[in-house]
């Protein structure tokens, strides 16, 4: 007896030590069948030197990335950029992007990069939610036209978040947190055209719906540690606190559900929010598993996570380049003049075409996206066509390996942008009254890619950009800023950067608008 409980022991010791090994090697020491040809971003490619810079790519990928950029795609030539949470990717020279661009879904897939990214199966609360289009649809076909609606609302809300948040003395500076101050901006106005009023206005909504997913990127790296079969066990641990709030937000948003499902005609306009929008689709589509409350309601937190972290972040990056900019007070002024010309022009009334106009808006927004876009991944893409794809300098890339580009060194090389590393505002501007030109912030290229590029480019950015446009209007017209000596850097988890969480910036009415 003694004896088989020793053995059945030793066996499964054995069987764990394989598995750890196994695991071990495969994350930190193998080539996950890339081929010889494509060179690792590092002097020599010794699988200890590939453990050595996969470790090296949880803090510092900035680095990684730029010299591969430099070393290998300015010379015309895919390299191997190591990612210690979602796999090594093959990092691809700019002769290639129509290449990229050009391949089907089901040859190489976008979305599965960001599952995998996310961790989207164990965060998302439900695991249809990001594999799908039905937010990119319901994104597309509802919430981007019905835009010109909304700025009223959107207006009207800014205007309630700045004075809770900058207040309204003219006379005394006050210091706000640059992020929380944002988040909870961004917060009640995404609500406002997502859940619309009252609950837009309902405090504890609010809280627990700006804060779910918050941290989901370290959550998401944590989770990707975990070998593939135990993630189901250990996974809800680390996100018990995410899903708390999507409790306290579904206390509200179930019984709204209810209530319009058992309105009786699918296209009665009850209310035009993100919960209708769901319903009508889901009607459209003849799909009535997308017509219940659960999926209802998790489709509806995770959009507001998409929605409010992304935009809270840009804002953030924003607010601590304006403060540094040595020339803030000329810059704001600028913008002033030019928001109350095009205001007069129509005839003093804030429309969508009026907001197209303001284009020093659009480039200083596109300027700070440019140097800080959270993500430094552009395009990346992962290989699903089950016999692989060869690309077009002739390598043959297995099922399941990552490939595409990076934007930051794009973003930050000297000949693609003249100083690249300096914040100018005005950048994508040029000409003055009539002959005025610039790059609208929605516009995608292979130079410009906070927002991805091609056919996956991010859905929401054309109410991100008519968003935060409203908003840093409202900033230009209402608020000065402190200078800060410095613009504090960004920090660096993986592949992605956010700017610090807790720095402060000082801020005061302004008194002649
Ligand atoms: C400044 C604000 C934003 C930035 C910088 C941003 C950035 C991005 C990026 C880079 C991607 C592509 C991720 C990838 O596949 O690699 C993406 C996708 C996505 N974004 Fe945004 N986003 C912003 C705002 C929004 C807003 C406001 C919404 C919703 C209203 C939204 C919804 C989505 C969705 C649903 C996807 C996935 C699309 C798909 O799978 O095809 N985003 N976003």
């Amino acid at each position: 007896m003694l004896f088989s409980v020793a053995l059945v022991s030793a066996c499964l010791a054995i069987l764990l030590l394989v598995a750890t090994v196994q695991y071990v090697y495969s994350r930190f020491f193998s080539r996950q069948s890339i081929p010889d040809s494509i060179p690792w971003v590092s002097q020599s490619n010794s699988p200890l030197a590939r453990a050595r810079i996969t470790l090296q790519s949880f803090l510092h990928t900035r680095d990684l990335v730029l010299e591969g950029y430099h070393k290998y795609s300015k010379k015309n030539t895919p390299f191997v950029l190591p990612n210690i949470t979602t796999g090594p990717e093959v990092i691809l020279p700019m002769s290639q992007m129509e290449w990229l661009l050009s391949q089907p879904d089901n040859v190489i897939s976008q979305n599965e990069v960001n599952r995998a990214f996310l961790q989207a199966d164990h965060t998302m609360l439900h695991p249809k939610v990001i594999p799908d289009h039905v937010h990119d649809d319901v994104i597309k076909k509802e919430l981007t036209k019905l835009l010109g609606d909304y700025m009223g609302d959107v207006q009207e809300e800014i205007d309630f978040a700045f004075r809770r948040e900058w207040g309204v003395d003219t006379k005394e500076w006050k210091e706000v947190g640059a992020y929380e101050s944002m988040l909870n901006v961004v917060a009640r106005v995404s609500n406002r055209v997502l859940v619309g009023f009252p609950l837009c206005r309902n405090e504890e909504y609010l809280e627990n719906s700006k804060n779910f997913a918050r941290l989901v990127v370290v959550q998401a790296v944590f989770i990707s540690f975990i070998p593939e079969s135990f993630k189901r066990f250990f996974a809800p641990l680390i996100n018990i606190f995410d899903y708390k709030r999507y409790l306290a937000c579904a206390k509200y948003s179930i019984p709204i559900i209810k209530q319009r499902l058992s309105t009786p005609s699918p296209d009665e306009k009850v209310k035009n929010d993100y919960i209708q929008w769901s319903i009508s689709h889901s009607y459209r589509n003849n799909n009535p598993s997308e017509r219940t409350v659960d999926i209802i309601s998790k489709r509806l937190n995770v959009i507001q996570f998409a929605a409010i972290q992304s935009s809270a972040i840009t804002l953030t990056n924003l607010i601590l380049d304006l403060a540094a900019c040595p020339l803030l007070p000329q810059y704001l002024s600028h913008m002033r003049a030019e928001i109350l010309s095009e205001l007069n022009a129509s005839d003093g009334i804030w429309t969508k075409g009026a907001l197209a106009r303001m284009l020093s808006l659009d480039s200083c927004l596109r300027e700070s996206m440019r140097l800080w876009g959270f993500v430094s991944r552009g395009l990346l893409k992962k290989v699903v066509a089950k016999e692989g794809v060869r690309l077009p300098s002739g390598e043959h890339l297995v099922c399941g390996t990552n490939v595409g580009f990076h934007a930051f060194p794009v973003h930050r090389d000297e000949h693609v942008y003249e100083c690249s590393q300096e914040f100018r505002p005005l950048r994508f501007v040029s000409g003055q009254g009539d002959q005025k030109q610039g790059t609208a912030l929605v516009t995608t290229s292979s130079t410009f890619m906070a927002f991805s590029h091609g056919r996956h480019a991010c859905p929401g950015r054309f109410f991100a950009s008519q968003q935060m446009k409203l908003i840093l209007a409202y900033i230009a017209l209402n608020y000065d800023i402190e200078r800060i000596p410095v613009r504090p850097d960004n920090q660096w988890l993986v592949g992605s950067q956010g700017p610090p969480l807790d720095f402060k910036v000082r801020v005061r009415r302004r008194v002649d608008i």
